[in-house]
């Protein structure tokens, strides 16, 4: 076909998938789905909603500010995404025949290895555009915007993806978590765990973590584990929970870094460390775990900038890194851990007193029939976000109001002379 009328036929195949809404599953439904696994029946969702899921944030792609668009590294994100859009269209009329299955879970894998570096190569475009333009608020705000949401996006679609490759594909054994430990195959349903123990999490995200510590710092500060004590329901010695453990330990590890790197850095100057304390409690609604470590704490006109993408204190890493240091200095672990907590509608909190230290909750849901994917859904408010300028403040701080965070900005409007506004003053 010519590459015209290819383009054509790919841009209605867009328009026609971003019609539909995205499916969201609980983990409830994963389980219960991979109970009874029927490849067929995945396969015949799966070729529905991932060009569901793809179509719904390639729209939003298309909305990005044009300079984000012409940055390299977003145009190879951009090529990888219509390569494996075409690739599962592939399958769109096929009968599902054992051959024709195992064709769709080998273009899976290919498909997840192909993305494996959207995170780094992103935000390695954003850097592009900070690197060769001028970004203005409305980028910004934008890029933001679309992010958290291109990033959640992806999480699913790996999600779905990682299901269908364990429980199916003949490489893996049994449909079984590739990394799982032996004695513990039995208690995966693909990447879920259903009695995911939280403190053995814990405990390797913080031994990683330390490890990288010890390298840097030669030291690093002992954790301390508090759990059952406040453990509402029942008081169990191990707090389990249906679980990805993976997403678990990414929040955790990344929360760690940041916690030692605040403790070595505030008491540089003496031999003690202080530990980090992670308290570990099921409620009815929640399971949540608060790291809070006495590394000195944030600013609090810091701390409105923490989960933003283009803002990190770490030094921004080469390009050449880019392949060999994962996410090393982006400043992306909060912004998204806190996805990973979102995504089966938990959240990650942060509240830090300067000159002391740094609590951080993570929020899971205790139910997994509670724990439903959050999904991005593209549709005419979105089109209409990417369009809307940012808008004038109306506080005295001249601020604009941007969701749950605040941006300086200059208004034109006219200031009262000095004297009146003392004049005002004095009345008030
Ligand atoms: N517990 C904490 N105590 C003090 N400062 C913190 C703490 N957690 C985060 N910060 C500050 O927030 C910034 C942003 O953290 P984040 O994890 O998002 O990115 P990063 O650590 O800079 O880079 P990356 O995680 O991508 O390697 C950190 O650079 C650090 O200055």
């Amino acid at each position: 076909m010519r590459l015209t009328a290819r383009f054509h036929t790919i841009s209605k195949m867009l328009d026609f998938y971003s019609q539909f809404n995205p499916s969201p599953l609980s983990i409830k439904k994963f389980i219960d789905f991979g109970l009874n696994a029927s490849e067929e029946k995945s396969f015949i969702f799966l070729r529905k909603e991932l060009p569901v899921r793809l179509a719904n944030i390639m729209k939003e792609i298309a909305l990005l500010p044009e300079n984000l668009l012409r940055m390299p590294s977003v145009i190879a994100v951009n090529d990888w995404y219509m390569r494996s859009f075409q690739e599962i269209l592939e399958f769109e009329k096929k009968d599902p025949t054992p051959g024709t299955m195992e064709h769709f879970c080998n273009e899976l894998v290919k498909i997840r290895n192909r993305h494996s570096d959207v995170v780094e190569t992103m935000a390695q475009g954003v850097l592009e555009l900070k690197e060769s333009h001028d970004v203005d608020c409305h980028t910004e705000h934008s890029i933001q915007y679309f992010l958290d949401r291109f990033y959640m996006s992806r999480i699913s679609i790996r999600m779905l993806i990682n299901q269908h490759i364990n429980l199916f594909s003949a490489l893996i054994f049994g449909g079984q978590l590739e990394n799982a430990p032996g004695p513990n195959r039995s208690k995966y349903i693909g990447c879920i765990d259903t009695q995911c123990d939280v403190v053995s999490v814990i405990k390797d995200a913080y031994e990683n973590a330390r490890f990288l510590c010890d390298q840097y710092y030669l030291a690093s500060p002992d954790l301390i584990i508090n759990q059952g004590q406040h453990n509402d329901l029942q008081k169990e010695e191990y707090i389990n929970i249906v679980y990805v453990p993976s997403h678990l330990y990414h929040m955790l590890f990344e929360l760690f870094k940041n916690s030692m790197r605040a403790v070595m850095e505030y008491h540089n100057s003496s031999n003690e460390f202080p530990p980090i304390t992670v308290a570990v409690s099921k409620g009815k609604e929640d399971i949540c775990l608060k790291m809070s470590d006495l590394g000195g704490g944030i600013r609090r006109s810091t701390t409105d900038h923490l989960f933003k993408y283009m803002y990190s204190t770490a030094p921004q890493p080469s390009k050449s890194d880019a392949h060999t240091v994962p996410l090393a200095g982006y400043g992306y672990g909060l912004p998204i851990s806190r996805l990973y907590a979102r995504y089966f509608h938990g959240d990650l909190v942060l509240l830090s007193c300067e000159g002391y230290g740094t609590d951080t909750v993570i929020y899971m849901k205790a139910l997994s029939n509670e724990a439903n994917e959050l999904l991005p859904i593209f549709n005419k408010t979105t089109s209409k976000f990417y369009r809307t300028t940012v808008q004038t403040g109306d506080w005295s701080n001249q601020a604009a109001n941007i969701g749950d965070r605040q941006i300086s900005i200059n208004t034109k409007k006219h200031q009262l002379p000095q004297s009146a506004q003392e004049a005002l003053t004095r009345a008030l």
